[in-house]
């Protein structure tokens, strides 16, 4: 037997598809254009694609996207004073300081200094606490796109069995959060976890977000269980192209679980549209206009 593939790109694409259009209609009925600024420090030729990419998807969103590059070198203090400008910037709702940073910046003060409600990464402690406690502030994207390919297979999640590996402030703790909030049994399990094999194997949705190239093989794997991979790592092969493998050997996964998403085309795809949605959403709280929703389902049709 072999695993449903969960199809990110295309569910990105629809996603992406829906918001444009919410984002035409904001500007023919209010005046209001949705504004991306992504800030990149250094020269890092993955981040640089990476940002292209998001500028790229913003436009044809029909929204607005600023660029920011700033040296390798960049005092720290130049850094914060480029966020206080877009905070107070109305063109801008929405900011994104790639990560990670040198070491002269402080990351942690970066993300402090981003207005919570142009948070759109969901890094600023006031939306990490909102939804801790079940307020409504903004989700991080990478968390926030799992839930919805998890939605879009599964239904109603209550009462599963779900295993997050991995404990990052960016993925694996926003997403048990949110496992949480879908009434899931949640597990989070790390690098000093006991038996990971066998907590894995309780699992029945399994979302590895831990970075290392195929840690999870697939006998870890209950069978029909619902495996997301959020891992995106590059490795190298004999041709010397390198390619992109995720945090699950996805041969002997695919074999066993009830359905799996792909690296390439599966999560990463899913994280820039849901960046493009907490845009959107943002640009309507701070014109005080009602936030769309049920974006996702219309998108799924
Ligand atoms: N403040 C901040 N927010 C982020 O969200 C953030 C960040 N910093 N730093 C870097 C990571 C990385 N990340 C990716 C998102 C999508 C793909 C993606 O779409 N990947 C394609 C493949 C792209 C390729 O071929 O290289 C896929 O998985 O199909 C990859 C990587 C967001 N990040």
């Amino acid at each position: 037997m072999s695993a449903a593939i969960i199809d990110g790109k295309r569910a990105a694409e629809h996603l992406r598809a829906e918001i444009g259009r919410h984002v035409v209609r904001l500007r023919e009925q209010h005046l209001v254009t949705p504004g991306l600024a992504v800030i990149l420090v250094g020269e890092d030729p993955a981040s640089q694609v990476y940002v292209r990419n998001k500028a790229r998807q913003a436009r044809e969103a029909a929204m607005a996207s600023f660029e920011y590059r700033l040296p390798y070198s960049v005092p720290q203090e130049k850094v914060l004073e480029l966020i206080e400008r877009l905070n107070d910037d109305p063109a801008v709702h929405g900011i994104l300081v790639q990560l990670p940073l040198p070491p002269q910046v402080d990351a942690d003060r970066v993300i402090n200094a981003i207005r919570p409600d142009k948070d759109i990464d969901g890094f600023h402690p006031v939306n990490a606490g909102a939804l801790a406690t079940g307020g409504d502030g903004m989700v991080p994207c990478t968390p926030l796109g799992c839930l919805m390919l998890l939605k879009h297979r599964l239904g109603d999640l209550a009462g599963l069995r779900a295993v997050v590996l991995g404990r990052s402030n960016i993925v694996g703790k926003p997403m048990a959060a949110l496992l949480l909030r879908e009434s899931c049994t949640v597990t989070v399990a790390h690098s000093k976890t006991r038996d990971l094999a066998d907590e894995c194997r309780r699992a029945d949705i399994l979302v590895a977000a831990v970075g290392r190239p195929r840690m999870v093989p697939g006998d870890w794997i209950k069978p029909g269980a619902t495996v997301i991979d959020v891992g995106i790592n590059r490795i190298d092969t004999p041709d010397g192209k390198g390619r992109l493998v995720g945090d699950v050997v996805f041969d002997s996964a695919v074999e066993v679980a009830g359905a799996i998403t792909p690296v390439p085309g599966g999560v990463g795809p899913m994280t820039i549209a849901c960046l493009l949605l907490n845009t959107l959403e943002a640009a309507c709280r701070q014109h005080g206009l009602p936030v769309p929703q049920g974006l996702m389902e219309a998108a799924w049709g």
